[in-house]
Parts: structure tokens; sequence; C-alpha cells
């Protein structure tokens, strides 16, 4: 009898774990092989924010608007819900609660961003220090580091103080540069002995392409373009590549100056985040071929060209002539090489066709001469997600790792943002209960693996997001989190499946 309780014993939790696997779905495996213990020693793993998606406490304790908060205030129609940040998830007051989340989900690291305009409300040095930024931000690395979480630090993720916009137009004008560098040596000489990982812009193709052309799906900040039925002022011809230069040399001041002045002493690192999609040809034609590689040139090469070779890709200088700027010999010294890793940002893959002719209003979206889909054929690339644009497409992360290492010289890389959106309907009950997060997750960190095994540098992995928070122009339309934040009642925390899921896989 012991023995046949025994056998049933073992059934049942063979029958057990079995189920739960599938529960979660076909393609992710709970199976305890895969896990942290998958990918090398020193390996990190953990999940991201920003300041104006989080923070909340737009005009608290001294901060300055971004323009952001005026966009938000200005445009609420821009927003698909009339939503803002003023609130967000009021970060600002509850940093030490979400830390103690953090550790309980086992993170290693946490993503976050510093609002400019907080540290210095005029966005000019000039204009004076906000202590009470500074102490903010202080409190928040102290409290993570005594909770053995590193701080992974993006010095601007797009909210740029709405004075400089006032004073000469924000990333349009030069002017910027010196401003972003006086603000990143505040941060370098104020943080620099307890933050070792900066990330100096966060998707500066989203903010060129998203704030100056207006071709993006929910237009962001400062709302500039052509077309004059959705944008005041702007020419989406011209502006995305002069943001996007004026971006870049920021970026480079900033780093010479850490490796100049800080990097000796604080034995820090410093890179650059670049989203990009993947782009899969939309058919086996030679231009349709030469068309994916050109989107990358447009989106990726646009950015990491001039990091890695310090100058644009070849495809964008013999397309866009004279609207692309130049940079000079000394500008192009100041960008090659100028990062210590590469934060990857990916979220879709996209299928790339040739365009014949260029019709209508020339802007830097139709320079590429590409039609970008997520349906071939009527078959979508990969699973719907509640994002519309984004589709699961885990080959595609792979497949950009290995680019990357073949193209850019196999450079130290930290995947900084990679994670799903959910659309925001459902009981409480179902919003947590999200086995395609897992799936998502699970099926992107597998490809991350393989990307690995194929010899590509990776050192990290950082979700997006951490919490439910505010999307841009969806607002709070679209749940990345995986944590829910109950914004019915009092912004609680609520950890979702997937957020365990991460537990269980980075427990040691
Ligand atoms: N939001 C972006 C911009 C890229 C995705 S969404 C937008 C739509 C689109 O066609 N493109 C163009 C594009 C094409 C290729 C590559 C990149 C971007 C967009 O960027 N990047 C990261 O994505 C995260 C998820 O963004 C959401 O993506 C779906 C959108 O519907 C939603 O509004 C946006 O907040 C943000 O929260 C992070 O702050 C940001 O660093």
């Amino acid at each position: 009898t012991i023995a046949a309780l025994l056998l049933i014993l073992l059934f049942l939790q063979l029958f057990s774990s079995s189920l739960a696997g599938s529960a979660a779905s076909s393609h992710s495996s709970l199976s305890s092989h895969f896990n942290r213990g998958s990918f090398p020693p020193g390996f990190i793993f953990g999940a991201a924010s920003a300041s104006y998606q989080s923070e909340g406490a737009a005009f608290e304790d001294g901060k300055g608007p971004s323009i952001w908060d005026t966009y938000t205030h200005k445009f609420p129609e821009k927003i698909v819900d009339r939503s803002n940040g003023d609130v967000a998830n009021d970060f600002y007051h509850r940093y030490k609660d979400d830390v103690k989340l953090m550790k309980y989900l086992k993170m290693d690291t946490f993503r976050m961003s510093i609002s400019w305009s907080r540290i210095l409300p005029s966005g000019k040095l000039s204009g004076g220090i906000n202590k009470q930024g500074i102490a903010f931000y202080n409190n928040v690395f102290n409290e993570l580091l005594a909770n053995g979480i590193i701080p992974f630090v993006t010095l601007f993720h797009w909210d740029v103080p709405q004075a400089l916009e006032d004073e000469y137009g924000g990333f349009l004008s030069p002017r910027i540069i010196d401003d972003f560098k006086d603000f990143s040596e505040v941060c370098f000489k104020e943080f620099g002995d307890r933050v070792k990982h900066w990330i100096t812009l966060n998707e500066p193709f989203s903010f060129a392409n998203g704030g100056y052309d207006g071709n993006f799906i929910g237009n962001f900040a400062p709302g500039r373009c052509s077309d004059r039925s959705i944008c005041a002022a702007g020419n989406s011809s011209t502006e995305p590549y002069i943001v996007a230069h004026h971006l870049l040399l920021s970026h480079g001041a900033a780093v010479k100056l850490y490796r100049d002045k800080f990097q000796g002493l604080q034995k820090g690192e410093i890179g650059i985040t670049i989203v990009t999609h993947w782009f899969v040809p939309y058919s086996n034609s030679t231009a349709d071929a030469k068309a994916a590689q050109r989107a990358l040139d447009f989106i990726y090469g646009w950015f990491m060209d001039p990091v890695v070779y310090g100058s644009y890709p070849k495809s964008m200088r013999s397309i866009v002539q004279n609207r692309l700027p130049k940079f000079s010999k000394q500008q192009k010294a100041l960008l090659k090489g100028s990062f210590d890793f590469l934060g990857l940002n990916y979220y879709t893959g996209n299928y790339a066709a040739h365009v014949l002719s260029r019709t209508g209003n020339i802007t830097s979206t139709s320079d590429s001469m590409t039609l970008l889909t997520t349906v071939r054929n009527g078959k979508p690339i990969g699973d719907p997600t509640g994002v519309p644009i984004f589709f699961v497409y885990p080959k595609g992360l792979h497949d950009l790792l290995v680019y990357t290492k073949e193209k850019y010289k196999n450079p130290k890389i930290y995947i900084t943002e990679n994670g799903m959106g959910d659309q925001n309907n459902g009981t409480i009950k179902q919003l947590i209960t999200d086995p395609q997060r897992i799936d998502f997750y699970s099926r992107h960190l597998k490809a991350v693996r393989r990307a690995i095994g194929d010899g590509v540098n990776v050192k990290g992995y950082i979700a997006w997001s951490f919490l439910d928070d505010f999307e841009w122009g969806s607002g709070y339309t679209q749940l990345f989190g995986l944590c829910f934040v109950d914004r019915k009642n009092g912004l609680k925390r609520l950890p979702k499946r997937s957020a365990l899921w991460y537990k269980k896989f980075l427990t040691k």
C-alpha cells in the first residue's frame, strides 16, 4: 500500500507540473532547465521605466515643465484617453515600496531616467540646480543599492525642458548640445559615485521621427511636422534630420565629458539606447531585399553608423543628400566609438517592400522608399498583441543581434527594452493573468540565449516595463508592465503572472 501511495503521489506530481507548463503556452517553457542559469555568469536581468511615464509630481518640489507636460496639457486630444503624466504611477512618492517590489521579483537591475527639468528647472545650469530634484534621485539610487539593485540610468528619455524649447527650439538648435552637456555633468558629479551604467539618449529615432515627422502613430512632443492639419509648425523633410544630428552631437559631448572627467575615478560605463524593428523582405525579389536593408539603415543605421563609424549610412547620404546635415572632421572623431555599450530596444518585426516611386510630400519616413507592413499575403508576421503595430517576432531579436555583431564590430550589448502591451480592457483578474506575456518573454529570452551562442556579446536583459505606465500617445490604454497598476484603487501595484514567472526564472 505504501508503494502504491508513493506511485500515485509521483504520478500526481508529474501530471500537475506538465499542466502548469501547458497553461503558460505551447511556446514558453516553465521547465526548470530554462532560467537565469542558462545565461553566462554576470548576465543581468531587470525591468525599466522612464521619468515622464512613471514619476508623476510633474509640478512639485521645484521641477520645471518638460515638453511632455506642455504637450499633454495643450493637446489632450493627441493622447488616446486624454491623459497625462501629472501623477503617472507616483513613483516620486512611492519609490521605496517599488524598490521592495523589484527586490521581491529578484531583479538585478532597474532602468530609469532622470527628468532634466527636475534637476535644472530652466534647462540651463545658469538657471540653478533644484536641490529637491537632486535629493529625490539620491534617495532612489541609495534605496536601490541598499536593496542590491543596480541602477541603469538614462539621461534623456524625451522630456526636454520646456524652457529650452521656448528659448531656442530645443533639439532643433545646436545650442542644446552645451546645455545637455551641463545637465549630464551635474548628473555625473552628483550621482556618478553610485551610478555606474549611464545611457545618454533613449531612442533618438523615436524622438526625431515622432516629434518632427508626424507620420507616427500617435504624434509625439513637441508635435512638429509638415502636415498643417495635425501640426501648427514644422518641416517633416528637414527637421527630423536636424534634431537627430543635434541629438548625436549631444550624445558625443556627454560621452567625451564622462570619459575625460569622470570615468577614470568613477569606473562606470556609458552608452546609448537605439531602437529598431527587424525587417524581413516582403518577397524574395532583389528590390525587396534592398528595401529591408534601407529600412534598417533609415531607423537603425541612422544612429548606429555615426556612433560606430562617425558617419551616416551611405544609403541615407545618397538619398537625403543636402537635407542630411554633415559631420565636421572633429565631430566625426567625437562620435566614432562613442559608447562602451549599446542599449538595444526591440519590439517587433516588419516586412519591408520597395516603393517604386515617391508620391506626395517628401518626409524623413518616405525617404527610405520602403513600405513597412506587419502582414504578408494575409498572414501576420507573428502573434498579434494588444498594440496594433506590434506582433510577436522573437526571431527578429536574434537576427538583429547577429546583424549588429557582424556589421558593427561585435559591441557589448544590453537589451534595454523588450516587452509587449495589452489593451487596458478587462477585469483586473484578466489583466494580471497574462500567459501571452510569459510566452513573449520566454521566447525573446531564448532568442537572446541563441544569439549569445552565436557569439553576440549580450550582457543583460531589461524588460519593458516594470509597471504599467503612461504610454505616450496611447496614455494608459496600453499596459506593458510586469506589474499592474490599479488606477481606480490608489495606484496599487499588483504583480501579473508574468512577474511571478520572471521571479521564478530569476531565482538562483
Ligand atoms: N515607444 C517607443 C517608440 C517605438 C514604438 S511605437 C511607435 C509607432 C511606430 O510606428 N513607430 C515607428 C518605429 C518604427 C521602427 C522602429 C521604431 C519605431 C514607433 O516608434 N519606444 C519605446 O517603447 C515603449 C513602448 O511604447 C509604446 O509602443 C506602442 C505605442 O502604441 C505606444 O504609444 C508606446 O508608448 C515606450 O514606453 C518607451 O518609452 C520607448 O522607449
